[in-house]
């Protein structure tokens, strides 16, 4: 049995934030994952590769959008090549992490799978056989994993993992994908695959997809989207088969049965969380979205903490990172709630072709709730930079209170959404009003002027 001050389970965005502050501030910590590498599934098979793989289908179109605007010729996609290029960042990350872990003394990597035996050890599986640890603190943040839904030949479909890791399964661009679920990750790869030319069918089982955005922010969104991508909604996939073409999807719409061919079938109908062994068997309460954690992370032992995409609250990189450094903190505070993730405010962004993104409150939200709100309105059909660019759909809104105009939450569609939102996001949290942003002067012609302009849309 050795001893360490600290063991994360994982080495993702919900751990190594808090193994480098602790081994910083001199704790022993020891960091455990089967990948061997640091940084979870968003550089492995998430965030990293489809944003690479985005930025590409982002290139092509500009390129098609300026064909008559001074870049002639018509550019095509190689796919491998950008598969290529996607691998050869995650190497080069890979490398990086590398380097800040030799860099720190007190910390180390372990490969292999942990399992609690009791509140303060845990034993981890390695290829060289079990190592057993007492931890004076552990962080749970092993992440989630995709989703494989009870459908009759659910394993003929491809899934995030098989299109995003290092040499990716899928080796070249389908004729027809089709896509089952219509959140983050099929209306994402769904907008990419189309501007590199697929045809692609995306299935949603509900009435709206990205379920949970508000619905005025997607009834914007859907019809800015490649008319490449073909939505059905209210659908019921009952299978999926082997066909000649490649695969069969069957399903009922409408009260009628109906199927379709394509190449390939991306399965993306949501993540869960994954649980060690022996977390449930120490005590460690585990509801329908992940591990039950209070307002500074613990769980029901005051010396583990469970963050990340594990305990389902918000199940995103940067608010992985920070939720890893509230758990530092309360570590260093002696195991006291000192510090607080704030859940309220974390952008999120859809990073289709053309993104969406929104933080904090928005209108479907305000009115579930009986609350007021007053819009401040900011188009890019009049941006400067948006008319560069050819790209003038879209716009920011900012939500403000109708007492003394605090800003609430936002809403950026279009240009720059990913970034904008940032920005609004940390005027939100910071408890800025629509006077702050008035009579700040943004940069000249950045998309960021329209923040302040949507709040002098007001006066
Ligand atoms: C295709 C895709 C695209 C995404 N795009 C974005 C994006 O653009 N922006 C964004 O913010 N988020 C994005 N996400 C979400 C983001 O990847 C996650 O929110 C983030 O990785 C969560 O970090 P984590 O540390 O909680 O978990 P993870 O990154 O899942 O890391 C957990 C780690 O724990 C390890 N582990 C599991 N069980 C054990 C065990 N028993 N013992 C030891 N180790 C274990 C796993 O191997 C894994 O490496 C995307 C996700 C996907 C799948
Ligand atoms: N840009 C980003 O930040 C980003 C990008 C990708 C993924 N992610 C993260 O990864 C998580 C997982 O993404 P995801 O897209 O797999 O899940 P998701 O929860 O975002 O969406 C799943 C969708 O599938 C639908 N669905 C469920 N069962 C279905 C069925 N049987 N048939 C058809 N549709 C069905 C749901 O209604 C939902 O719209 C996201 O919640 C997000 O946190 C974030």
């Amino acid at each position: 049995m050795q001893s360490v001050d600290l063991l994360t389970i994982g080495a993702g965005g919900g751990a190594y934030p808090a193994a480098f502050r602790l081994a910083k501030a001199g704790r022993s910590v020891v960091m455990v994952d089967p990948k061997g590498v640091m940084s979870g599934n968003c550089l492995y098979e998430g965030c990293i590769p489809s944003k690479a793989m985005r930025e590409t289908a982002v290139m092509l179109q500009s390129q098609r959008r300026f064909a008559t605007r001074g870049l002639s010729g018509s550019m095509r996609i190689d796919y491998a090549q950008m598969i290529a290029h996607k691998d050869a960042i995650q190497a080069r990350r890979y490398q990086q992490h590398a380097a800040e872990l030799a860099a720190v003394p007190n910390i180390r990597l372990l490969q292999g799978v942990a399992r609690f035996l009791s509140p303060h050890e845990v034993a981890v599986t390695t290829a060289t056989g079990e190592q057993c640890f007492h931890c004076a603190q552990i962080i749970l943040a092993s992440g989630s994993e995709v989703f494989a839904p009870p459908i009759p030949g659910a394993h003929l479909c491809l899934s995030s993992h098989d299109l995003y890791k290092p040499d990716p399964t899928l080796k070249k661009l389908p004729g027809h994908l089709i896509v089952i679920g219509g959140g983050y990750i099929g209306l994402e790869t769904a907008t990419f695959l189309a501007a590199f030319g697929a045809q692609v069918t995306l299935l949603q089982r509900g009435e709206q997809v990205l379920d949970g955005m508000d619905p005025a922010l997607v009834a914007q969104l859907t019809p800015l989207l490649d008319p490449r991508v073909r939505i059905l909604t209210g659908v019921d996939v009952t299978a999926v088969e082997a066909s000649r073409r490649g695969r069969r999807v069957r399903y009922r719409r409408k009260g009628k049965n109906e199927q379709l061919e394509g190449d390939i079938v991306l399965m993306a109908v949501g993540r869960r969380p994954v649980i060690p062994a022996g977390t449930v068997e120490i005590g460690i309460a585990v509801g329908k979205k992940g591990v039950e954690v209070g307002a500074g992370l613990q769980t029901a032992h005051p010396h583990i903490y469970a963050c990340g995409d594990v305990n389902g609250r918000v199940p995103l990189f940067h608010a992985a990172v920070r939720q890893s450094l509230v758990a530092a903190h309360n570590i260093l505070g002696g195991n006291q709630p000192l510090d607080y993730a704030d859940f309220s405010h974390v952008p999120t962004t859809i990073f289709t072709l053309p993104a969406a993104a929104y933080v904090g409150i928005t209108p479907d939200q305000a009115a579930a709730r009986g609350m007021a709100l007053v819009t401040g309105r900011y188009d890019f059909a009049e941006d400067a930079r948006a008319q560069i660019l050819e790209r003038t759909e879209g716009g920011i809104r900012l939500f403000f209170a109708p007492d003394g105009l605090r800003l609430l939450g936002g809403w950026v569609l279009g240009i720059d959404a990913g970034h904008l939102i940032g920005q609004i996001g940390m005027a939100a949290a910071s408890g800025l009003t629509a006077y702050d942003l008035a009579r700040f002067a943004d940069q000249h012609p950045t998309s960021a002027e329209g923040i302040g302009k949507a709040a002098r849309s007001l006066f």
